[in-house]
């Protein structure tokens, strides 16, 4: 037959046939617990929506919601060349960038695999870790050295309480990490004093989370960005909100600063339903927060996002093996290693296209020296797209949550990125189906008013940005902080 156009890429049947009766009725149970209907993600939310309100109120609740200090827009006007690092989950990535000043920026990049041990290493290895990576990036960009000082956005993907842009407390450490000695603690000082030691000329002007700089940058570039989302190791929204609508702000607020005046609030949803009120957790989901660093913390990131997806499908797989439903007769070694699998697992094994899953044979094969047969392979298909469609279908309840919190009626591009979101198979088409759910749209899908959109590179340019648009309202004499 001839094909006009592209072809159409394949897309697997996925029968049942060759499925013995006992792998069939756990199948039927794995759906009922992973799986997360219409009424159920309405229901989480309408609670999303008010623990985000909690979260500015003075008293506080389970999300943090941090007022970042980034007091303006950015006009698309800002210009100049910025230094900006990203400290993520699993790489840290060191940038210059350069504003172009009209809506368009260039940058240059060097991304460096974080040590495995780093998570628990000392806070000096860490911050030497920074400072040797800069140290090598500007050998590279500046053989000759460089002349002037340069000024450095400092992405970092935690928890930080500022009381001004360019300070910040870690709260809590997250995606598995426990370095002693940083909790509590200002790691703009620890930077600064980790790049003195090495003599970088560079001076952290800023102190800004991820999302936070993609907001920034996804919106200097495309001004019907309203929000800044990360699904990456950890999960993460950024939103511009009104101070006046900040009650936890309204006591100390300086006087050069108006209640009208926007501000990026740096959610921290990864900590929704610490109190486990309605999201539905499944006792892997148990399994993994009792076993991770920080029980009790960042409940709604143990279900949704790239550090975890990979072990949950793995705690699946070990349970039903030992149940004596899978891998029968074989010795599984591997598969009992925490964290052996990332998610790229779970995504490879739903990008195989073959009727027969000859991909997951070898991709199991290889991964965990295990042979697995058809019907296995079927259930473990079927267990990665369960476990891939509840993560995109729960990410996306904080999407609508902002989107009913700041009450917008216009058009909104939620600008996205993060590996799970940039490479995780159907995530964004199965995010906007839930968003479809959720409010119950009619319309045509290209009138959605909240459409996903890729980012901006926003820890690199969105941190330079903010480092520019610091560095203006300093020039002016207006406050950056309490
Ligand atoms: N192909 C993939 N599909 C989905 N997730 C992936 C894939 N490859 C890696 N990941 C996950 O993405 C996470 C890394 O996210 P990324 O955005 O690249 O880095 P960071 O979180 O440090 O910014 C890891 O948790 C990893 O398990
Ligand atoms: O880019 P990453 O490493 O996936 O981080 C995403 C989010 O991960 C969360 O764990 C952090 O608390 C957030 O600050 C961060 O934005």
């Amino acid at each position: 037959m001839v094909h006009l156009g592209p072809k159409k890429p394949q897309h697997r049947k996925g029968s049942m046939m060759d499925v013995p009766r006992d792998l069939i009725e756990e199948i039927k149970v794995l759906k009922s617990i992973f799986s997360v209907s219409p009424a159920k993600l309405r229901q989480i939310t309408d609670h999303f929506r008010s623990e985000l309100e909690k979260g500015l109120s003075v008293n506080g609740g389970n999300i943090p919601m941090i007022p970042t200090w980034v007091l303006d827009y950015p006009t698309g006007k800002e210009s100049g060349s910025y230094l900006a690092i990203d400290l993520g989950g699993t790489n840290l990535r060191v940038v210059l960038v350069n504003l172009l000043g009209n809506r368009d920026f260039d940058t240059t990049q060097s991304k460096y695999s974080l040590p495995r041990k780093i998570r628990t290493a000392t806070a000096d290895e860490l911050f030497d870790f920074i400072a040797t990576s800069i140290q090598e990036f500007l050998h590279e960009q500046y053989p000759d050295g460089c002349k002037e000082e340069i000024p450095l956005g400092f992405t970092f993907s935690y928890p930080a309480t500022q009381s001004a842009i360019n300070t910040g407390l870690l709260q809590r450490w997250t995606k598995g990490y426990d370095i002693k000695n940083v909790e509590n603690h200002d790691v703009v000082p620890m930077l600064q004093k980790a790049l003195k030691q090495k003599n970088l000329p560079i001076t952290v002007v800023a102190l800004i989370n991820d999302t936070t700089g993609t907001l920034v940058a996804s919106h200097y570039t495309d001004p019907k960005a309203e929000m800044g989302l990360i699904f990456g190791t950890g999960c993460n929204g950024a939103y511009y909100e009104l101070i006046k609508n900040v009650p936890k702000l309204q006591k100390d607020l300086p006087k050069d600063i108006s209640p009208d005046s926007p501000i990026a609030i740096n959610c921290e949803y990864g900590a929704f339903d610490n109190e486990h009120k309605v999201l539905p957790r499944t006792k892997y989901d148990i399994i993994i927060d009792e076993q991770s660093p920080r029980p009790g913390q960042q409940s709604f990131e143990k279900m949704i996002s790239g550090y975890y997806l990979g072990e949950l499908l793995r705690l699946v797989m070990l349970d039903l093996h030992q149940k004596g439903l899978l891998f029968e007769n074989q010795s599984c070694d591997k598969l009992k290693i925490p964290f052996h699998l990332d998610t790229s697992f779970p995504a490879k094994i739903e990008e195989d296209p073959f009727e027969n899953l000859s991909d997951v044979k070898d991709l199991i094969l290889d991964e965990l020296n295990i042979h697995a047969n058809i019907a296995e392979r079927k259930l473990i298909r079927t267990l990665a797209e369960l476990i891939g469609t509840r993560a995109s279908r729960l990410s996306i309840c904080a999407v609508a949550a902002i989107y009913q919190k700041r009450g917008f009626t216009k058009t909104v591009h939620a600008a996205a990125d993060g590996s799970v979101f940039n490479k995780y198979p159907d995530f964004q088409s199965r995010a906007t189906q839930a968003l479809a759910d959720i409010f119950d749209w009619k319309m045509p899908k290209d009138q959605y008013p909240i459409v996903l959109v890729p980012a901006e590179d926003g820890s690199g340019a969105g941190a330079a940005i903010i480092a520019a648009l610091t560095e203006n309202r300093i020039e002016a004499g207006l406050s950056i902080g309490l």
